[in-house]
């Protein structure tokens, strides 16, 4: 099967498009107002009414009320929806039961002790999103290009979906595939020209790049 590809932080149709024909299967869109990557609700809604069907639309949050999400997922035709926040495991139960829209669970990597979170939101979360923890002087908690030890997850099995992420770009997303086993790969920063401009050529190179195949050993 295809290495799935989710990129996060769209916020044009002209790159919805391109990431659509070359076959990405999530779009994020990030709700974070700190971010070069925010996308006003409004806005949102345009791309996501603009997005073929078969493309996943997952809504971006840290540390949502209920108001937001409650404006967001009346606003925005989401399909999923993604905490990348300090949401507790009983923070993400209440955001699937309230919605009823499946719930990425973003858990940032360190060390070994932050690779257990994984089996803990995995008991609530429906997909895991494996991403490098943000640096502590860092406004964004994700989306900072920064990749964590792979050797920390390398062929672990967790019992829910989940995605690789943090720093991943067309150059080592290929042996990032190859050393974790990820099914599923996502990018922010690594399909950018500049901080918040996504480039229909690397995200192109990205997906091609995820989906290749390793060399046969002779
Ligand atoms: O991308 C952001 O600006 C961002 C801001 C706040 C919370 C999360 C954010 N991004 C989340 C993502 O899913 C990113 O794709 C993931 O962290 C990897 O980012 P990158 O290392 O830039 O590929």
């Amino acid at each position: 099967m295809d290495t799935k590809v989710k990129i996060c932080g769209l916020t044009t149709p002209e790159t919805i498009k391109a990431a659509a024909e070359a076959g990405v299967t999530y779009v994020g869109f990030n709700f974070f107002d700190k971010s070069p990557r925010y996308a006003a609700p409004e806005l949102a809604r345009a791309l996501a009414l603009d997005t073929p069907v078969g493309v996943a639309k997952v809504g971006l949050v840290v540390n949502a009320d209920d108001a937001l999400l409650d404006h967001l997922t009346d606003t925005v035709p989401l399909d999923m929806i993604q905490l990348h926040g300090k949401e507790t495991p009983e923070r993400v139960a209440e955001v699937r039961a309230r919605y009823g829209l499946p719930v990425i669970k973003a858990i940032g990597i360190a060390t070994a002790e932050d690779a257990k979170q994984i089996d803990i939101y995995g008991q609530v979360a429906d997909q895991l999103l494996v991403d490098a923890k943000a640096p502590k002087d860092s406004v964004l908690p994700g989306g900072n290009g920064l990749a964590f030890d792979w050797q920390l997850i390398n062929r672990k099995f967790w019992p829910k979906p989940w995605m690789l992420a943090g720093g991943l770009t067309p150059e080592n997303v290929g042996l990032a595939v190859q050393m974790t086993g990820a099914r599923q790969v996502d990018t922010a920063s690594g399909v950018e020209s500049a901080p918040g401009v996504k480039d229909p050529d690397l995200m192109r190179a990205f997906i091609t790049a995820a989906r290749q195949k390793p060399a046969p050993k002779l």
